[in-house]
C-alpha cells in the first residue's frame, strides 16, 4: 500500500497555546480519510500544516514522499480547500479557472469545463465569484482544487453551506474522485452523517490530540446496531445490566447506555429497570451511526486531555 501521507509525532503551538500535541497517523493511497473533531480540535491546523501553509512547531510530516515544509513535487500533485475556498471575487468562475489553471501549468484548456462540469456550476461560468452563493463558491473551490486533477486532495469543512442536492452531488464527486481516478482525499467535516457516507478510514482529534483511528469496516463491527437505554442512573442501569447478563453494552453518558445488540426485548428491558426503581426516560432500537460512536468515544476519553 503506497503511503500518501505520514505525520509523525507533530506538535504545534502558538505562543504558549499547544494547538497540536504528539500528533501521528497515516494515510495511504485510495483512504477517503475522515477527520472528526469538536471546534477547536486543531483539524485546520492540521490541514494547514500539512500543506506548509503554517511551520511544525516539532515533528515530521512527510508528503507524497517529501518532507515539509521543503517541497518540491508534492504541492504540484495536491489539491485543497483550506477554509475559505480561495478565488478572486471580482473575476468570473471561468476566469478564475483560467487563471488557476495557468498557475498549475495547465496547456489542455479543456480540463476546465469538465471540471465546471464536474462540480455543476455549468450555469455560472460568466458570474463574478463574488455573487457565488456561498454553496456555489464551495463548488467554485473544489473546482480549482480539482483542476490540476491531484493526486491527494485535502478539503476542509467542503460541505458547509451546500443545499441538499450539491451535499448529494458533492458524495457522488467524492466518491467518483476516489473510485476513478484513485483521488486520495482527507476530508474534515461537522455532518458527521455524510462523512460516513464518503470515508474509508476515520481520524479522530480531540484538544489537539490524536485520540483514535478506525476504518469504516471497523466502525461498523464496533457500531453495530443497538438499543438505546436513557436513564436517570447509568451507573446503577449498568449494574442491572450486568447481573442479568445483558450485553455486550456501552455506556454512552451520563444518561444514555447503548446495548450493542437488538436481541434483547425492549418491553422487558423496561420492566427490569423499572423494577428495580430506575427512571427510563427512553428504549429505542437503533442503528449504529458515526456520531453515537464520536459520543461514546469522547465520552470514554473524557478527562484525558488537560
Ligand atoms: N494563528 C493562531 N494563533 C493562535 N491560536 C490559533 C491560531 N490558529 C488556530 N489557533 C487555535 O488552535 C486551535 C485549533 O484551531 P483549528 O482551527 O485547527 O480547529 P478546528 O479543529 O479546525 O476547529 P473548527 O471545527 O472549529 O474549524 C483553536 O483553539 C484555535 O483557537
Amino acid at each position: 500500500m503506497t503511503q500518501i501521507l505520514k505525520i509523525e509525532h507533530v506538535n504545534k503551538r502558538f505562543g504558549n497555546f499547544r494547538a497540536l500535541t504528539d500528533v501521528s497517523f497515516t494515510i495511504n493511497r485510495g483512504d477517503v480519510y475522515g477527520l472528526i473533531g469538536e471546534n477547536g480540535a486543531g483539524k485546520t491546523t492540521l490541514m494547514r500544516l500539512i500543506t506548509s501553509l503554517s511551520p511544525l512547531s516539532d515533528g515530521k510530516i512527510t508528503l507524497l514522499g517529501e518532507q515539509a515544509p521543503h517541497y518540491n513535487q508534492a504541492l504540484k500533485h495536491l489539491g485543497a480547500i483550506i477554509e475559505n475556498p480561495a478565488a478572486f471575487k471580482k473575476l468570473t468562475v471561468l476566469e478564475n479557472l483560467k487563471i488557476s489553471a495557468i498557475q498549475h501549468g495547465i496547456e489542455d484548456l479543456s480540463v476546465i469545463d469538465e471540471t465546471i462540469e464536474l462540480v455543476g456550476l455549468s450555469e455560472k461560468t460568466k458570474t463574478r465569484a463574488g455573487r457565488l452563493s456561498l454553496g456555489q463558491r464551495q463548488r467554485l473551490g473544489l473546482a480549482i482544487a480539482l483542476l490540476a486533477q491531484p493526486d491527494f486532495l485535502i478539503l476542509d469543512e467542503p460541505i458547509n453551506g451546500l443545499d441538499p442536492s450539491g451535499i448529494l452531488a458533492f458524495r457522488k464527486l467524492i466518491k467518483k474522485l476516489n473510485q476513478e481516478r484513485n483521488t486520495t482525499i482527507l476530508i474534515s467535516s461537522h455532518i458527521l452523517s455524510e462523512l460516513y457516507q464518503v470515508s474509508t478510514k476515520f481520524g479522530f482529534i480531540s484538544h489537539g490530540r490524536f485520540i483514535k483511528e478506525v476504518t469504516k469496516e471497523k466502525l461498523d463491527q464496533e457500531n453495530a446496531a443497538g438499543i438505546l437505554i436513557e436513564v436517570d442512573d447509568v451507573k446503577k442501569a449498568a449494574q442491572i445490566l450486568d447481573q442479568r447478563q445483558i450485553s455486550p453494552f456501552t455506556v454512552l453518558d451520563e444518561r444514555r447506555i447503548l446495548i450493542n445488540s437488538l436481541a434483547f426485548n425492549t418491553a422487558e428491558l423496561n420492566q427490569i429497570l423499572v423494577t428495580n426503581n430506575l427512571a427510563v426516560y427512553n428504549i429505542t432500537q437503533q442503528e449504529g451511526s458515526l456520531e453515537n460512536y464520536y459520543t461514546a468515544l469522547l465520552q470514554n476519553e473524557g478527562g484525558n486531555h488537560d
